[in-house]
């Protein structure tokens, strides 16, 4: 576990209690708009790297493709895809933290990424029920009883255990149980304390989205030295700034239909989230 990390989620969770919740939103939403949005923005350049001998057209066809295909299936079901869209964000989320923990490939780990990130992900819920019960009512018209988001987390917690003692039996996982706990405890507190997207994005910048772009910097440039940060920029930032265009447009013809701001949000983190996992994972894979 790095300091830096445990460093500054406390500092996240000292601004909590010093910020209303509005602000807290709003620093939240500044947040995942940059950093949350940007780190999946140089994912044409990543698949670019990998098939080296695809130019962007070709790159940018089979991505457009994923991005329309569950554009429709949203229509067809928006549950569907909200459910979708929150497991494979666990897995992704789950990805991120314990890849370098494996010593070994074993098909179990693609469980143990899922329920880890599910976890943290019903801790938000289960934190924040009736505000969570609202955007999903929102999104998709259908009210998620605070039972099944406690099922939820129990699920995934009973899950986490059995995948976490299994691997390390096989000896395949190589993880410090006590820090990990210590962790869960922290989160534990934060996702308790602050507002619920100044929580998510807590977990979604410092944990996830920051780790990522180093990793991805390392991949594009075999550093992830800060002074790498501007070139990192440089290809990400015209996709970064689609995403944002998108995102104002969805908002002005959905304004009128959608009570919360945050359910444009998860539009658009949802529909750069299918391709970018794909994406991640293949790159992980290699
Ligand atoms: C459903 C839901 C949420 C879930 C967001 C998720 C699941 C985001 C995943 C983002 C990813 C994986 C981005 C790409 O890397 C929020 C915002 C906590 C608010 C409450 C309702």
């Amino acid at each position: 576990m790095k300091n830096w990390l445990l460093l500054t989620t406390f500092f996240g969770l000292w601004l909590s209690t010093q910020l209303s919740s509005g602000l807290q939103d709003y620093l939240a939403y500044s947040f995942i708009l940059t950093f949350g949005v940007l780190h999946g923005a140089n994912d044409i350049v990543l698949i670019r790297k990998q098939y080296q001998n695809l130019n962007t057209t070709g790159a940018i066809i089979p991505y457009i493709l994923v991005i329309s295909s569950v554009t429709l299936l949203f229509f067809f079901s928006k549950a569907l895809v909200l459910a979708v869209f929150i497991v494979i964000s666990g897995y992704h989320f789950g990805e991120q933290h314990l890849k370098e923990r494996l010593t070994n490939s074993h098909w179990f780990h693609k469980f143990l990424f899922t329920f880890y990130g599910l976890t943290i992900l019903f801790m938000i819920f289960y934190a924040n029920i009736v505000e969570v019960q609202q955007i999903i009512y929102d999104v998709t018209g259908y009210l998620f009883l605070s039972d099944y988001i406690k099922m939820g987390l129990y699920i995934n917690l009973i899950g986490l255990s059995i995948s976490v003692a299994l691997l390390k039996f096989k000896k395949v996982l190589r993880i410090n149980l006590v820090k990990e706990l210590f962790m869960f405890f922290v989160f534990y507190i934060v996702f308790n304390v602050a507002s619920l997207l100044w929580a998510f994005s807590i977990y979604f910048i410092l944990w996830h989205s920051i780790p990522s772009l180093k990793d991805q910097m390392e991949v594009l440039y075999g550093s992830s030295k800060p002074s790498y940060l501007m070139d990192y920029v440089k290809t990400s930032w015209i996709y970064w700034a689609v995403s944002i265009l998108g995102l104002l447009i969805l908002y002005l013809l959905l304004q009128n239909h959608l009570d919360y701001f945050i359910s444009v949000v998860l539009y658009v983190l949802a529909a750069v989230t299918f391709p970018h996992v794909i994406v991640m994972s293949k790159l992980e894979g290699k």
